[in-house]
């Protein structure tokens, strides 16, 4: 059985996952990206295709990361990855802090500069960007994305696939739903229910 890993995605999120990956100690098979994909990404190169997850896996490869930007897309193909046999691996970045008692899932980035305080939970294929703080006891749900510089407060609760901006701020005990998109720079101060889009400061809601 190979155990270096395939990446999934050929674009500028799986250059910075493949990076974290090797800081990690990690070697890179290959990415496997779509039609339009580079011939490279970074140096790795790129198989341009969904059919090839199918034959690496009958290769013996069977460590694999999904590093694509889109919270849909990247939960879609994970769920089929799994389904071929391939074992999610995180992508933790040796410059991030995580609490001993943080627990995180299968599938997840952790960018430099991250802090992920007591008790947090981070579920499968979420994306923690570069130097977001999640404070104590938040629980961030499946595929979503916290991008660059956001601060969750302690008892934040974001739903499966939601979206926070770069330099999103997060006050304490708010519950954010599900497919939710919070705009760059936003502070939320209130819950905001699954599928609504908000920005400013504070929030206020563009559709729901
Ligand atoms: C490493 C990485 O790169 S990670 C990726 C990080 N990416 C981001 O942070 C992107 C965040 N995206 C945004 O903030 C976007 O503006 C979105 C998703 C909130 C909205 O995008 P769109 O649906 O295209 O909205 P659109 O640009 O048409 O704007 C609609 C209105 O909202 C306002 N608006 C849009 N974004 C914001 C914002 N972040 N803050 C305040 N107001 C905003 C616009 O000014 C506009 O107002 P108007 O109707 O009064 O003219």
């Amino acid at each position: 059985m190979r155990s270096d890993i395939v990446v999934v995605g050929a674009g500028g999120h799986a250059k910075v996952c493949i990076e974290l990956l090797r800081s990690m100690g990690e070697s890179i098979a290959c990415c496997v990206g779509g039609s339009d994909s580079p011939d490279l990404c970074l140096d790795v190169p790129v198989l341009r295709g969904d059919e090839h997850l199918v034959s690496l896996r009958a290769k013996g490869h069977f460590r694999l990361f999904v590093a694509i930007g889109s919270n849909r897309l990247r939960e879609r193909l994970g769920t089929i990855c799994v389904g071929h046999g391939y074992q999610l691996v995180n992508a933790i970045s040796p410059h991030a802090i995580i609490s001993p008692s943080a627990k995180l899932g299968r599938g997840v980035a952790v960018m430099a500069g991250v802090v992920i305080n007591a008790e947090s939970v981070i579920e499968d294929l979420a994306i923690i960007n570069t130097g977001a703080t999640v404070d104590h006891d938040c629980r961030v749900g499946q595929a979503v994305h916290i991008a660059p510089q956001c601060a969750l407060a302690g008892n934040v609760t974001i739903g499966n696939l939601s979206f926070l901006g770069v330099g999103c701020k997060v006050i304490p005990e708010i519950q954010i739903g599900e497919h939710v998109t919070v705009g760059a720079g936003g502070v939320v101060i209130c819950h905001i229910g699954s599928g609504a889009t908000v920005v400013g400061v504070p929030t206020r809601v563009l559709n729901s």
